[in-house]
């Protein structure tokens, strides 16, 4: 779910965050953002005298942050990124900027100046789209910054020597952490919060609008964006479709009936009592016209409660293969595609209308089409089909969930009740039968190729000669990686059942990198030999002991030097922000004796077996990347 629909502009573009800081990565990846993360090399030393105001001087350094990594992914002939993000944070005091200590005597000289008094903080933000043309990078630059005023209150020496002695100043702007230990320092923010933690997600959201929603012609009275939109349908969600601004045009059209029905009949929007088509918040406006009941209305309950109905609505769309058919013939009435599917005509146009609704297809008088987003991932031939995992989820994950109950009760895995049979070796249970091995190796297949080139990207391994990709499953992520570093043979070692099944999805043509395919099993069989070992969605099947056996194994052919690249789901140590890998988690828990894991919990199972240097790369896909190094 995308709570503000402008940052679903973003789903089908390749957009890179070209900063380093943990804090922003953090901020955009909680809103569903999905980027990758190229650090940018641009030294911050723009001559400060010569901007007439600060803002400037960060404003103009988040361009150059942004432009230097848009150049170098297009000069590297990685793909050129859609839109890259930079972003720069400085503090001013007394007429000075202050940015990053670079010792403790820094930090004390920072934290001095700024103790009992009132400073501000200012995030300079660069939004770069980037497009090739006869191979040179075109760019278009949008920039903005956000200022937050941040007082400190009196706070005396020892306290100060005490929070630098902490280590936390160090990679701060001003040398404190608002998040952290540096809120206790703090007497009053006016402003933007996260602006002061490094990005001001809501000035970047309504920038994003007046980039993806231009205000209509006829209609001045809308240019600024006050607001970020909130028309909340799934064709806002993809790029390029309904590119009209709905939001503006929808403002105050529909009035309430007393049983808080829109007198349209359609239910209506919180924010600004637009008729939408999803949810079921429903807005009293008070005189000034500011909703009275919204905040009452647990709108988040009432959007769960209604989630698996939408969720099953799309599995049955995809597994009757509607999308396929109106992607070929749409549209289409209710009526054709009932005959095409064999299903009857009520409950097809019931179906039908729902998915509309949902942003899935569109409905004309002509009848029934397909969005972008449902030819590019619904469709089971689809540039990004996700087809295939659609399917697994249907037919797999679904019967497996509706005893999550007794899961959670028992602790365990509930195969023997979904599907009758007491689970044995989990991937045996898969491969039991042709029919669902290959569902399941297809669901594999569509998450790898959603998420290959952002696992293959996270860190540079143009150092290596050979990797290895242990139950690399379809060969996927290894073709992404002959693709961007050529020099690197990639083997796929995998189980015999897995390599004798995996021609079906080879890439088509004559230019893709070769990849060896050896079958064997890890736990048991030689691992082959390799400079890099990669284990995608692999240890999240298994429990620590399996992976205490796994990991030594690996271990022992590493030679000093070789390394692992683990994609996974990364927790947050506390594990209560990244829903989306603890739903996963749960899904686990139904199916496998695995669970996902945080960063910290996988690097300890790292060291363990002589790895160091643990790295951790968020990257906003579905797998996050860590690589670390045989000592
Ligand atoms: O209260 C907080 N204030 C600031 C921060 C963090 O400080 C840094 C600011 O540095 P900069 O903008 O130069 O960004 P870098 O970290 O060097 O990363 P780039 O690669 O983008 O240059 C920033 O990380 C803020 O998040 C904070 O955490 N709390």
């Amino acid at each position: 779910m995308v709570l503000n629909p402008v940052l679903g502009k973003l789903v089908s573009k390749r957009v890179v965050l070209a900063s380093a800081s943990p804090r922003r990565q953090e901020i955009l990846t909680n809103v569903g953002l999905r980027f990758e993360v190229v650090p940018s090399w641009f030294k911050e030393t723009l001559e400060k005298s010569s901007f007439a105001a600060p803002y400037e001087y960060a404003v103009e350094t988040a361009k150059q942050k942004a432009l230097e990594v848009a150049n170098r992914m297009h000069v590297k002939h990685l793909r050129t990124p859609d839109v890259v993000i930079g972003a720069d944070t400085i503090v001013t005091v007394d007429e000075q900027i202050l940015e990053k200590p670079v010792d403790k005597q820094d930090a004390y000289r920072m934290l001095s100046r700024l103790n009992g008094k009132e400073h501000s903080v200012f995030t300079g933000v660069a939004i770069i789209h980037c497009s090739s043309k006869d191979n040179q990078l075109e760019t278009e630059v949008t920039d903005f910054y956000e200022e937050t005023k941040v007082k400190f209150s009196d706070l005396s020496e020892e306290l100060l020597w005490e929070y630098i002695h902490s280590g936390e100043p160090m990679d701060k702007a001003g040398g404190y952490g608002i998040q952290a230990l540096g809120g206790m320092l703090v007497e009053y923010v006016h402003g933007d919060f996260l602006n002061v933690v490094g990005f001001p997600l809501n000035h970047f959201c309504k920038k994003l609008a007046e980039l993806y929603y231009p205000p209509p012609k006829h209609n001045v009275q809308h240019k600024k964006y006050d607001s970020i939109p909130s028309v909340d349908t799934f064709e806002n969600l993809s790029d390029g479709e309904s590119e009209s601004s709905d939001f503006t045009e929808h403002k105050g059209a529909s009035k309430l009936d007393s049983s808080g029905m829109c007198s349209s009949g359609a239910i209506c929007n919180s924010e600004n009592n637009s008729s939408i088509k999803t949810g079921f918040t429903v807005p009293l406006e008070n005189q000034n016209g500011v909703s009275e009941s919204a905040a009452k209305l647990p709108s988040k309950i009432l959007e769960l409660m209604d989630g698996f109905r939408a969720s099953k609505a799309m599995f049955v769309a995809s597994k009757l293969k509607m999308f396929d058919h109106l992607k070929d013939k749409g549209p289409l009435k209710a009526v054709d595609i009932a005959n095409e599917v064999g299903t009857s005509v009520c409950g097809t146009e019931r179906l039908l209308d729902a998915c509309a609704a949902l942003g899935l297809l569109e409905k004309t008088p002509q009848g029934y089409s397909n969005t972008d987003s449902a030819n590019t991932y619904l469709t089971s031939d689809g540039e990004c089909s996700l087809h295939g995992y659609i399917i697994h989820s249907n037919d797999h994950i679904w019967p497996l969930f509706t005893n999550l109950e007794s899961a959670v009760k028992e602790g365990s895995r509930q195969n023997h009740r979904a599907f009758g049979k007491k689970a044995e070796d989990l991937f045996k249970d898969y491969y039991h039968s042709q029919e669902v091995k290959q569902r399941f190796m297809a669901a594999m297949h569509s998450i790898a190729q959603l998420t290959a080139r952002d696992v293959a990207t996270a860190f540079d391994l143009s150092r290596f000669k050979s990797a290895c990709d242990l139950g690399g499953c379809t060969g996927a992520l290894a073709h992404e990686l002959g693709q961007i570093y050529p020099n690197l043979k990639v083997t796929v070692f995998d189980l015999p059942e897995v390599i004798a099944n995996t021609s079906y999805f080879q890439p088509p043509g004559q230019n893709t990198a070769p990849v060896t395919f050896i079958s064997g099993d890890f736990f048991k069989d030689d691992l082959p030999e390799a400079d890099l070992y990669i284990l995608s969605r692999i240890l999240h099947d298994w429990p620590d002991e399996k992976i205490h056996v796994l990991l030594s194994k690996i271990s022992a052919v590493c030679k000093p030097g070789c390394e692992i690249l683990l994609a996974e789901m990364v927790l947050d140590d506390e594990k209560k922000n990244r829903s989306t890998a603890l739903l996963q988690s749960l899904n686990m828990l139904v199916q496998t004796e695995g669970k996902e894991r945080s960063g910290s919990e996988y690097r300890a199972l790292l060291e363990q077996h002589g790895f160091a240097n643990v790295k951790i790369r968020l990257t906003g896909n579905l797998l996050d990347v860590i690589l670390c190094v045989k000592a």
